[in-house]
């Protein structure tokens, strides 16, 4: 007990599981900072870091008067006990706003020394406040200032090359040119749209027509990066080998094969940032500037606020910088949407006159007029690829209906797709799901069963240690590959429809089947699939990373977590891995940047804020040839479809300023 009543029940709430600890503990901090602080203060902050860890920017002050629990996922209890504190310290808006105000808590922002930042109607935690000043500026600066100019005439030339008129379509606008065009006029810009509309492919042209472009291409420094090691792993594998094939139409003027082998591995951002060991600084920063002049990120959507700042503060302001990713997936888990703001223009265009009258020059088409807006300057280097090249069948018109949140489409298309690609598990389960989980459906076989008896085709050891690291090797990428085919997608981590639920339920079932062994329920065993959950450079594994638990080259030695770097097996001592889950089941958040030939999408059945349009747009997505529906109540996938995840942020003003 404190002798302040808020203190108290914010601790209360946060015994409850309501708050974390850290939000009712930072509330204290600044009790002791400033011992008159009003209580509304202190439950505007606690409340504020509760939200932050939702993925929230700020907590909008307005909104969260009207409706205290509105930006949280609280139970009804829980959502009236705080509706009920709300009332009795700030009934009204202006009486939190000005208790906020006059506080030497919070701050305008103008100087550093205030823990909390009140901009307009937002408030911030000081470094989230900063975070957004910093994107919105290097942005601005970026797309404003970074203009370079253009040589058009030769530009046009290698686009035209790049990008050969097809005889079918020539009416059709080629946004992927245009997206190229784009790029190469200011030193940022991003290439959004849906899986399989060729952002990678734009990409690989991209960094061909800037070889072209360039006085000195051999002195070009290209880096490539995504937010995982496995994303960052494939934007390398696509951009080589759409990059190579070019050679053809390019003949002799450029070596694209000797180019392409100066861009070095593709990294993630925390390791092309330099992850420091228990601290959330990196290496690189605006005083030591990462040495590259193009930078292609992929999967930018999964980049949240803070990673988008340190990485445009470590950027030189020569360097181009180009974010590939959907727009409409669900955003990191971290605080920040930063992919979904910037891309607010995307899908309208809003191209102004110089916007269009550069298309002309530079790709000979003109912009279609239904995307002709005048935006504001960001836009301006914005691209949203329209045409899924791979996508196209039921999965591909689920993903548009849900996108679109189009309820009555998405419902028949599930309902009439019992073949190959869609179908509903009806009734769901939590045992139906983990049947499924080992066999898979008719049509689309597979499940865990299939990379289990891959495991049992172990190859012999005959003693010749370069054959058999060989043979090895190739099991071990088998193995990793079979897993890769299938997975179940959760909504939700607690309880039997959840992550944790389901990968205990299947590693009971594959054990009972005989499938895997796992001697007096020891943690590791073989078999094991565990997804990396904290970035550990010591190591050298990343969050989201999914490795293998095997027996290593010589089967009595202690067992090993194999994981993929691009086709290469790479392997560390399970007794080195501290923060692993098991990943038969993961979060649709955890699986981003990945795809599997067949995905099973589990939501569970309590209602939940968590089931939003985009967490099954991002699950549906995922699945290349078979998707399964597995819904613990009707309705859920309804309301999911209904709800959109809107997260507080006030990048969006920033960039309109
Ligand atoms: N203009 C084009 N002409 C011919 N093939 C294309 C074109 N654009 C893309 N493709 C092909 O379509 C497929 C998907 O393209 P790509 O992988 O670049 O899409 P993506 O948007 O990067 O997908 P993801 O979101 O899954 O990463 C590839 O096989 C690519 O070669």
């Amino acid at each position: 007990m404190t002798t302040t009543p808020m203190l108290d029940t914010l601790a209360d709430w946060a015994h409850r599981g309501w708050l974390r600890r850290l939000d009712a503990a930072f509330a204290a901090f600044l009790h002791d900072l400033d011992p008159e602080a009003r209580p509304a203060v202190l439950l505007a902050a606690a409340m504020l870091a509760h939200v932050e860890s939702q993925g929230h920017a700020c907590l909008l002050v307005d909104e969260f008067v009207a409706d205290p629990a509105g930006a949280t996922s609280w139970a009804p209890d829980a959502a009236e006990a705080l509706r009920g504190q709300v009332l009795s310290v700030a009934a009204e808006v202006d009486e939190l706003l000005a208790a906020l105000r006059v506080s030497p808590l919070v701050g305008d922002g103008s100087d550093d020394s205030s823990p909390l930042v009140l901009s307009g109607t937002r408030l911030y935690l000081r470094r989230y406040w900063r975070f957004e000043q910093q994107v919105a500026a290097q942005v601005l600066a970026r797309v404003e200032g970074g203009a370079t100019a253009v040589d058009v005439p030769r530009a046009r030339q290698w686009l035209d090359l790049l990008f050969p008129p097809q005889p079918d379509r020539e009416d059709d606008f080629d946004w992927q040119k245009f997206a190229c065009a784009v790029a190469l006029r200011a030193s940022f810009s991003i290439i959004t749209g849906g899986p399989g509309t060729g952002k990678t492919y734009t990409a690989a042209r991209l960094l061909a027509l800037l070889f072209a472009m360039d006085r000195r291409p051999d002195k070009l420094r290209v880096a490539l990066a995504a937010p995982t090691g496995k994303a960052a792993a494939r934007l390398k594998q696509s951009i080589e080998s759409a990059l190579l094939p070019l050679q053809a139409s390019i003949g002799d003027r450029l070596d694209l094969a000797e180019l392409v082998s100066h861009i070095h591995g593709a990294k993630t951002l925390h390791s092309l940032l330099g992850a420091r060991p228990d601290t959330r600084t990196f290496r690189a920063d605006a005083a030591n500037p990462l040495e590259v002049d193009v930078l292609i990120v992929d999967e930018a959507s999964m980049v949240h606020l803070e990673m988008m700042a340190a990485l445009l503060q470590a950027l030189p302001r020569h360097a181009r910088l180009i974010l590939l990713g959907d727009k409409d997936q669900l955003a990191s888990v971290e605080a920040g949407a930063v992919l979904g703001d910037l891309c607010r223009d995307a899908e309208a265009g809003r191209y102004d006159d110089r916007t269009a009258d550069y298309a002309l020059a530079a790709t000979g088409q003109a912009i279609p007029a239904d995307f002709i807006g005048g935006a504001p300057g960001l836009a301006q280097q914005t691209v949203m690829l329209r045409e899924s090249r791979r996508f196209k069948g039921p999965i591909g018109q689920l993903a548009l209906a849900v996108n679109a949140g189009r309820l009555q489409p998405a419902a028949a298309l599930l309902r009439s797709g019992d073949g190959p690609e869609l179908h509903v598990a009806q009734p769901a389960t939590p045992a139906r799901v983990v049947r499924l989980a080992l066999e898979g459906r008719e049509g689309a076989p597979g499940g865990y069963a299939t990379y289990l008896r891959e495991i049992a085709a172990r190859p012999a050891f005959h003693g010749d240690e370069t054959a058999d690291r060989e043979a090895f090797d190739a099991w071990v990428v088998r193995v990793l590959l079979a897993f890769e085919r299938f997975r179940l997608l959760c909504a939700v981590r607690e309880g039997e429809w959840g992550t944790e639920g389901l990968n205990t339920a299947v590693e009971r079932a594959l054990t009972a089947a005989g499938l895997l062994e796992r001697p007096g329920h020891a943690a590791w065993y073989e078999g094991r699939p565990v997804m990396v959950t904290r970035n550990d450079a010591g190591v050298g594994v990343f969050n989201g990373d999914i490795g293998i638990v095997l027996r290593p080259l010589r089967a009595d030695g202690p067992l090993r977590a194999y994981f993929l770097d691009g086709a290469v097996p790479r392997s560390v001592s399970v007794s080195r891995l501290a923060q692993v889950e098991t990943a038969f089941a993961m979060t649709v958040h955890k699986s981003q940047g990945s795809e599997f030939e067949h995905t099973v999408l589990v939501l569970p059945p309590e209602g939940s804020r968590v089931l939003s349009r985009e967490l099954v747009y991002t699950g549906i997505t995922r699945a290349r040839l078979a998707f399964t529906l597995a819904s613990g109540a009707p309705g859920r996938f309804a309301q999911a479809l209904s709800q959109r995840t809107r997260r507080a942020s006030g990048l969006l003003d920033l960039l309109s300023e």
